[in-house]
């Protein structure tokens, strides 16, 4: 295992002093949560997805994340040329399939993307791993149905096809990368009352591959962060809208200290 608090701390530092631009093709519910979000952590956001701009702004960043939340067919064209465009420049891809297994066009789309420019790491929920790794799995639109650990098989079967590392978010995040696996027991209940918190978990992802090319570090890293903040968040208050706005306030104020403390990683 290569991961640990001063791995994390490391690559948090790095993000705050270079501030990476993160181009984010996302979903109109949280483009204002994770732009927020990874200023807070010291990025520096920007949501781009008109075809006619997408391929140049792909060429001035450190990396893509792409989200399928609220797609259209003009979406779905930006994603296809920044993909291809981040492919071509080696940039790293960051995908969440939001609500994949809910739509015969869902399924369409996450299948044509991963086909044409195959991500770096790819981060859903139990429901979302199970329907993109071809399993017949239910979901409740966006809300997954399943614990992680149901969707660890699919995952693994997700990054031997693909090449990539499967992240799998709930009460334990896992981090798969073929048979490597890591698991971070971090966060709270609350944050599925805070929507998007997924979406967020993915932007932040976004901003460690940028400065870190070991990608299931880069991934475990973003996720142990998300968990900690959301912890220090909900203890300063048990309700959902305090708890969006602490989430924002400890990614910005978090702490080596706070992590070595917290981190519940194996
Ligand atoms: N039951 C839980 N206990 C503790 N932490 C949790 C729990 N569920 C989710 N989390 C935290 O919330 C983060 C987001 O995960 P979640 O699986 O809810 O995303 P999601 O379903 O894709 O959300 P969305 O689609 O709203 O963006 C996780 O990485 C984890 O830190
Ligand atoms: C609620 C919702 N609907 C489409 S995307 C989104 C954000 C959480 O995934
Ligand atoms: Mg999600």
């Amino acid at each position: 295992m290569t991961q640990s608090p001063q791995s994390i701390w490391t690559d948090v530092e790095r993000i705050r002093t270079q501030a990476p631009l993160i181009h984010n093709i996302t979903n109109f519910v949280v483009m204002n949560n994770t732009a927020n979000a990874l200023l807070a952590i010291g990025a520096s956001p920007a949501m781009v997805h008109a075809p006619e701009e997408v391929e140049e702004f792909v060429s001035i960043s450190s990396a893509l994340v792409v989200n399928i939340g609220t797609l259209d067919s003009t979406f779905v064209a930006g994603m296809k040329l920044a993909m291809r465009q981040a492919k071509s420049l080696g940039k790293p891809i960051v995908f969440d399939p939001v609500g994949v297994g809910a739509t015969t066009y869902r399924n369409r789309v996450s299948e044509e993307l991963l086909a044409l420019a195959p991500p770096d790491i790819i981060r859903g929920n139990a429901s979302e791993i199970m329907a993109l790794a071809g399993l017949n799995a239910q979901t409740k639109g966006v809300d997954s149905l399943y614990g992680s650990d149901a969707a660890l098989d699919a995952a693994r079967r997700l990054s031997s096809v693909l090449g990539c590392v499967v992240v799998i978010s709930g009460a334990i995040d896992y981090i798969v990368q073929g048979e490597q696996l890591a698991a971070v027991a971090n966060g709270h209940p609350l944050m599925t009352k805070v929507t998007g918190m997924g979406c967020t978990a993915t932007a932040l992802t976004g901003a460690f591959a940028a400065i870190n090319t070991n990608y299931v570090q880069a991934a475990t890293h973003a996720m142990a962060v998300m968990g900690i903040a959301g912890e220090l968040a909900a203890e300063k208050n048990q309700a959902p809208g305090s708890l969006q706005v602490n989430f924002l306030d400890a990614l910005y104020t978090l702490t080596e200290s706070e992590i070595e403390e917290r981190l519940k990683l194996s």
